[in-house]
């Protein structure tokens, strides 16, 4: 069972450490933020929110070295080491790595502007990480909404919480292989995906014309450093970049609440504070389940 004051007699300052390493961090570089929010959800979608994401391995067999999980950005796992370190040095062997990076993923989004939102604790750390555990969980970006809600579904989360949850894409960015199949032989008479803008698909054709495979471009085009609701505004715009967030705008089971968020930033982002509380809570180990790692990138 979490409680958002778990660890008041054991670690009452944990919530302002936290804040403060993450802050530190995010000054350093923005990226911070995308970096620690999407690993936050990779986490809780391989064996729940236990930090197994976090393990390393000398065989690169951990889920860190699965094929999705490669792209997880060097800064989120740093915030969390970092914010760990400082955690230790005050309530050493009592807060988990999997709550640490619970808080620091509400911290970036208040960081680039989202919602203040309170966070549940008490979660134990896992004892399993094994890349070959990653497949099939993690949702991949040419999925239509049957295929989003399926695995969406199976960790207890809504329609609605994954709409509010694909609203993270309103910062940080994307290699251009996850959405190259959009641009170039869509299809037999269509080069380019007709249900994206076509203006916007040429800057993308031009923005991804470096051969260079670490070519990136901004998820959200107008804003990629600020938690705002024009991510919604881009799928009404027919300006979303994977086929998975266009889906939401296309498909007539989600476009009605896609055009409230893109309306109204208030409701966006109590949808959004509620479905990460959910996304908090998939697959949690409490009690005397899984251990407090001393270490977030080792098993004790
Ligand atoms: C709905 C299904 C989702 C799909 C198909 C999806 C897919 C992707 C893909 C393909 C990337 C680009 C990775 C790269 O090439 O570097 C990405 C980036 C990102 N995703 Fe998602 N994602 C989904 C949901 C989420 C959720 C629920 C969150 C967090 C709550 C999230 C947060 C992010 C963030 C912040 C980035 C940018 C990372 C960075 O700049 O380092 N995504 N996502
Ligand atoms: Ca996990
Ligand atoms: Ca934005």
């Amino acid at each position: 069972q979490l409680s958002e004051n778990y660890y008041a007699s054991t670690c009452p300052s944990v919530e302002l450490i936290v804040k403060q390493a993450v802050t530190t961090k995010f000054k350093q570089t923005v990226t911070t933020a995308p970096a620690t929010l999407r690993m936050f959800f990779h986490d809780c979608f391989v064996e729940g929110c236990d930090a197994s994401v976090f393990i390393a391995s000398e065989n690169e067999d951990a889920e860190k070295d699965a094929d999705d999980n490669k792209s997880l950005a060097g800064d989120g796992f740093d915030t969390v080491i970092k914010a760990k370190t400082a955690v230790e040095s005050q309530c050493p062997g009592v807060v988990s790595c999997a709550d640490i990076l619970a808080l620091a993923a509400r911290d970036v989004v208040v960081l680039v502007g989202g919602p203040e939102f309170k966070v549940e604790l008490g979660r134990r750390d896992g004892l399993v990480s094994k890349a070959s555990r990653v497949t099939g969980k993690l949702p991949e970006p040419g999925l239509d909404v049957r295929g989003l809600v399926q695995i969406f579904a199976s960790n207890g989360l809504s329609l609605t919480d994954m709409i509010a949850l694909s609203g993270a894409h309103t910062i940080g960015s994307s290699h251009c292989n996850r959405f190259a199949n959009r641009l170039h032989n869509f299809s037999t008479f269509m080069p380019v995906d007709p249900t994206m803008d076509p203006v916007y698909a040429q800057q993308l054709i031009q923005a991804c014309s470096d051969p260079n495979p670490d070519a990136v471009v901004d998820i959200d085009l107008t804003s990629r450093d600020t938690f705002d609701n024009s991510y919604y505004q881009n799928l009404v715009a027919r300006k979303g970049l994977f086929t998975s967030d266009q889906a939401l705008f296309n498909d007539l089971s989600s476009q009605a609440t896609v055009v409230r968020f893109a309306n109204n930033a208030e409701e966006f982002y109590s949808a959004f504070s509620s479905a990460m509380r959910n996304l908090g809570r998939v697959g949690v180990k409490v009690g005397n389940q899984g251990e407090i790692r001393r270490d977030c990138s080792a098993f004790n």
